[in-house]
């Protein structure tokens, strides 16, 4: 009995090993294990996550985000990443809001978790909820679910949240670029957000996080430890404004976070450029 938990032990400690050498020799095995980590680590612990909030709180409810939020935060500390946040006073805004922020990576949800503020939900991709466990937490989280390849749809479900958003007292938190980029730069903007701020006649709050480009770029397997800088910027306000201004809105909104994005990535001259 005793010699087999030792062999255990010892093939245990040899996988590590090899794993730890292939890691060193090859950074495409280094990217997939740390990937491969961070899936499982949702995985898991969405599933230990799920009875948690279904004791505490029954059901589908915005509450449960404090507690999913506890426990993402603990994320970063197995990849090394640190978060050096500005601006949270800014969330301090008299009832609902919509938060817009740039959108990485799947790592963004350590970002989110860092700063998300109460009773806040966020707008996400019908597809996530087939995420198993993943799918799971987010649905009990109260995220608003789109179909993305129906505009008439999303629009439909936005238009239903700016009534409700008011009553609950919700913040909704958008990523308007509408799908992952990691280029160091901002995609066009998408304008459901601003829709929404001005049909609810709430404010726009602008979170930026710097490029990860330094040490996260799927293209070129990169994924090692890193620093990431996050403002949160002063509240964009609609109240009077009407649908005619959205896109006016959009692009204050598209400006100002590019050239705080360019600012907390180092690239200053690049955001004198593009105003
Ligand atoms: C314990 C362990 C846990 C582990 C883990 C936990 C994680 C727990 C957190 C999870 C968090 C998930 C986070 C997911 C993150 C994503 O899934 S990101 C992807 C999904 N999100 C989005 O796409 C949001 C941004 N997209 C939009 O807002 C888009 O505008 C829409 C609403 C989808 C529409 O898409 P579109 O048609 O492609 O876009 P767009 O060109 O803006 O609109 C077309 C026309 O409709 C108009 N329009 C758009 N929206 C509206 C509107 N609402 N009203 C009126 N007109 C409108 C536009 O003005 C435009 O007309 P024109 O001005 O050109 O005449
Ligand atoms: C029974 C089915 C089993 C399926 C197992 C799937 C396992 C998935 C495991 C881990 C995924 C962790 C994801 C955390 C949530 C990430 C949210 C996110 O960042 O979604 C991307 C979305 O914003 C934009 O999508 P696209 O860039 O347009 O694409």
């Amino acid at each position: 009995m005793e010699l087999g938990w030792l062999l255990w032990g010892a093939a245990v400690l040899l996988l590590l090993l090899l794993l730890h050498v292939l890691m060193e020799l090859s950074p495409a095995v280094n990217f997939a294990l740390r990937i491969g980590l961070y899936c499982l680590l949702c995985v898991v612990a969405s599933a230990l996550t799920v009875p948690a909030c279904l004791l505490v709180n029954g059901g589908r409810t915005v509450k449960n985000m404090r507690i999913i939020k506890t426990v993402v935060k603990t994320f970063k500390y197995f990849f090394g990443l640190r978060f050096e946040v500005k601006g949270l006073k800014n969330f301090e805004v008299e009832g609902p809001a919509i938060i817009v922020s740039n959108h990485q990576s799947i790592l963004d949800m350590m970002g989110l978790m860092e700063v998300l503020p109460n009773n806040c939900v966020q707008v996400g991709k019908k597809e996530l909820m087939y995420t198993g466990t993943v799918g799971l937490i987010i649905y009990l989280g109260g995220v608003i679910f789109i179909n993305r390849k129906s505009t008439t749809s999303a629009k439909m479900v936005m238009a239903e949240v700016a009534k409700t958003m008011a009553t609950d007292n919700v913040k909704v938190w958008v990523y308007p670029e509408g799908t992952r980029n990691c280029t160091g730069d901002l995609l066009p903007f998408k304008k459901g957000a601003f829709h929404l701020a001005v049909q609810a006649q709430v404010p726009v709050i602008p979170v930026v996080y710097s490029s990860f480009t330094t040490f996260y770029n799927p293209k070129k397997n990169l994924f090692t430890s890193g620093k990431i800088k996050v403002e949160v910027l002063p509240p964009i306000e609609t109240k009077g404004l009407t649908s005619d201004d959205v896109s006016d809105l959009t692009d204050k909104c598209f400006c100002t976070m590019r050239e705080t994005l360019f600012r907390l990535s180092g690239r200053p001259s690049e955001a004198k450029d593009s105003s």
